[in-house]
């Protein structure tokens, strides 16, 4: 079995309950209230935010060019293009930079990244890919649900761009990139550092499971 296979296969359960969030049939059948959306989209602005200094210390933490350019052009994938879908929606709202600055960022929110950002700084390359790879890949494995129930979810007038966002070839190409990274990193490890991985991964899914029930619950 292959890194990634193992890992997704040790969060089985807890990614097939992400299909079952309330927030997100919501999104896909587009009955999601609006100002739960508009409140999701300021804390997940801030989410990316620090998901992507995460990348910046897998940039740190780089043996080789390659994979410095990886995280480094992830960076960019992040600042000039997912956070583009967020601004759209923003925009729409009329959220301003005064109401983002005030916003308080939500305990799950932080609990989340800070966790990734801890893995990054103690981890190597291949800890700081397990952190980012549940957040890069189970929104693509969402997205991709959603259009499967509903092919007609990416022409909704408010939530098809969130659900177009994650299906874009960019984002899924990106995806690949991360995936094989991955198994290069990891095709020697041990069966302790394996099992590593699969702690962090876990953690992480967990943490997704948990901003999606704030989104929908309205924690802060
Ligand atoms: C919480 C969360 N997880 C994942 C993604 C997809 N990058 C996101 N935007 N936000």
């Amino acid at each position: 079995m292959s890194t990634v296979e193992r890992l997704l296969k040790a969060t089985e359960e807890i990614w097939a309950g992400y299909h079952e969030k309330p927030f997100v049939r919501g999104l896909g059948d587009g009955t999601l209230d609006v100002k739960k959306f508009r409140r999701y989209i300021i804390q997940d602005y801030w989410y990316l935010m620090d998901y992507t200094k995460v990348f910046a210390v897998g940039v740190a933490k780089s043996k080789s060019v390659e994979v410095m350019k990886l995280f480094a052009k992830y960076i960019q994938a992040i600042l000039d293009g997912e956070v583009n879908v967020h601004n759209g929606y923003m925009a729409d709202f009329g959220i301003t930079q005064e109401e983002l600055d005030h916003t308080p960022i939500a305990q799950d929110n932080r609990s989340y990244t800070s966790y990734m950002l801890s893995v990054a700084y103690r981890g190597g390359e291949a800890e700081v890919l397990t952190a980012i790879f549940s957040c890069a890949y189970s929104y693509e494995v969402i997205a991709r649900q959603i259009v499967a129930e509903r092919p007609d979810a990416p022409d909704h007038p408010l939530y098809g761009r969130w659900v177009r966002g994650y299906i874009t070839e960019r984002y899924t190409g990106n995806n690949v990139i991360l995936k094989n990274m991955l198994e290069q990193l990891t095709a020697d490890y041990t069966e302790a550092q394996l099992r590593e991985l699969e702690e962090i991964f876990t953690a992480c899914s967990r943490y997704e499971a948990s901003f999606w029930d704030m989104a929908w619950e309205q924690r802060v």
